[in-house]
């Protein structure tokens, strides 16, 4: 049972575990074995594990799969995938396979402007206001200079800040809103930084100019902090070809398959029931290779979700149409991510994923990410629109179930053949397993 603790984070790792142990551990050893069991063998390593957050106890593994045959503009590429789900990996190698023998996947950085911002209330003058800041707008951005003089030599920096009045939504609350150039960094820290300084700034002027009669109370500032919001960072990815080419599968004119998934993207954009599951399934290959590529995952997921809420109401982050003969799937989604800083260059599977990926430059790992993202819906799709999501995905998923019965490799090897025509559900294993092991025993 859990109970209250002081002073928790000062214990040494040791005792932490003693005291998980102690308090929540039904069998105290086997659940110490367990966390033990999921360190490095190298002690170094672990401690630059440990060292990546708090408290650590362990290491939490997630499977590092890959994804060959990725033809994008013109190139190959191997995509790493950090995924627990099966049937994602398979989906996404298969759904390569397809648009490679069709053209590849087309993409395009149509943006890399990230954002950040300063919250604050203001119960003056609002004209008073807008003098004040277009008078010291040049110090907030010189202000910054000793933070952001590197980011500037290499190109990028604060690109613009302009004064949001925002009254008619809350009462007395207006922004800075600051735009920034973050290069290869997904830019966190560096915009927060920014932000902090130019909200000191802000308010220690404010205090100097004369226009603003009195106190303190004037000018309040809430807080500083970047935006995961980034509608002007965004990536374009994108597969087409004569419809007639479409001709994968049997049961289907080519014409039909690519009406079925015209019309399947068309009951996203009317149903957000649907919707939200159909951008599921593009975060399915996503996050995959943001986790592998050791980015942000809930920055990208918040991002995206808000993204595909822009209209007001919440649509499908694919598109897809029939125009001429020809058959066009497309995705458009805001990635803000890094290939350096955070975990970059310090997770050593993270390195060896960039490393799979030639080292991309952020707006090519931006790309990257985006044909993932379309390949794994079009799979998904092409499955619920011909035979169903759960045949492909239970004969991926077979293993997990063996596995959970504690079949033996005999026994599944036995399986994957039994299973090879048949349709695989969760009861239908248990039982032909039952049986296997009933007959056995007799
Ligand atoms: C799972 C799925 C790939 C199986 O398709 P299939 O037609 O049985 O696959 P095939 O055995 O004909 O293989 C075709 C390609 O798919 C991929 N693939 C299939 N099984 C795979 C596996 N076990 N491991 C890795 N890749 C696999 C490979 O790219 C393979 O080509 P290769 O043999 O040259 O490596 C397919 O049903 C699918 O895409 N389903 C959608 C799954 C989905 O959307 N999942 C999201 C979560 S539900
Ligand atoms: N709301 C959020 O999303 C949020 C908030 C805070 C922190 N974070 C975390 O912040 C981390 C990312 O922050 P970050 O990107 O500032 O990383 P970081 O703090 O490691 O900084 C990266 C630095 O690398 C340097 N750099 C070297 N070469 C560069 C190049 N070619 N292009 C650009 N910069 C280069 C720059 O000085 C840059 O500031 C992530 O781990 C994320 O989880 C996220
Ligand atoms: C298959 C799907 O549900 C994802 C499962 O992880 C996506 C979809 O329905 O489009």
């Amino acid at each position: 049972m859990a109970i209250p603790v002081n002073g928790f984070s000062k214990l040494t790792k040791d005792q932490k575990i003693e005291w998980l142990a102690k308090n929540h551990f039904i069998n105290k050893e086997e659940g110490k074995t367990i966390v033990a069991q999921y360190w490095n063998s190298d002690a170094k390593l672990q401690l630059l594990h440990d060292e990546f957050i708090e408290n650590t106890i362990s290491n939490f593994y997630l499977p590092l799969g890959i994804a060959p045959n990725f033809l994008i503009n013109g190139k190959y590429h191997t995509i790493p995938m950090a995924i627990e789900e099966s049937s994602v990996v398979a989906a996404a190698g298969k759904a390569a396979k397809y648009w490679q023998q069709r053209g590849g996947f087309k993409t395009e950085v149509l943006g890399t402007e990230k954002i950040g911002q300063v919250h604050f209330m203001f119960y003056g003058d609002n004209s008073k206001l807008e003098t004040f800041f277009s008078e010291i707008k040049s110090k907030l951005i010189a202000s910054t200079n000793d933070i952001t003089e590197n980011m500037r030599k290499r190109g990028g920096g604060i690109t613009d800040i302009t004064l949001r009045n925002k009254a008619s939504k809350l009462n007395s609350y207006y922004q800075l809103h600051c735009t920034f150039e973050t290069l290869d960094a997904m830019g966190a820290n560096f915009i927060n930084s920014c932000l902090e300084r130019i909200a000191k700034t802000f308010k220690e002027e404010a205090q100097h100019f004369s226009l603003f009669t009195t106190e303190e109370k004037d000018l309040e500032i809430v807080m500083s902090i970047l935006s995961n919001y980034v509608p002007n960072c965004i990536v374009k990815a994108s597969v087409s070809c004569k419809v007639e080419d479409l001709n994968e599968d049997k049961n289907l004119t080519p014409k039909a398959f690519a009406e079925k998934i015209v019309r399947a993207v068309a009951i996203a954009n009317a149903e957000p029931h649907r919707a939200v599951t159909h951008n599921k399934g593009i975060m399915n290959g996503i996050d995959a290779v943001v986790l592998a590529t050791g980015n942000d995952f809930r920055a990208i997921e918040a991002g995206a979700h808000a993204y595909a809420a822009k209209s007001g109401s919440y649509k499908s982050l694919t598109h897809a149409e029939i125009e001429n003969g020809i058959f066009k799937f497309w995705i458009e989604i805001p990635l803000a991510i890094g290939t350096v800083g955070g975990l970059t260059s310090l997770h050593p599977l993270v390195k060896l994923s960039l490393e799979i990926l030639e080292k991309p430059s952020a707006e090519e790992l931006m790309q990257i990410i985006a044909v993932a993202g379309l390949a794994q819906n079009f799979a998904a799709l092409r499955s619920l629109v011909t035979d169903g999501i759960q045949k492909g995905h239970m004969k991926m998923h077979l293993m997990n179930i063996l596995n959970q019965l504690g079949a033996t490799a005999k026994e599944k090897e036995y399986f994957v053949t039994y299973y090879k025509d048949k349709t695989i559900t969760h009861s239908g294993v248990i039982s032909a397993f039952n049986s296997l092991r009933e007959k056995d025993a007799s």
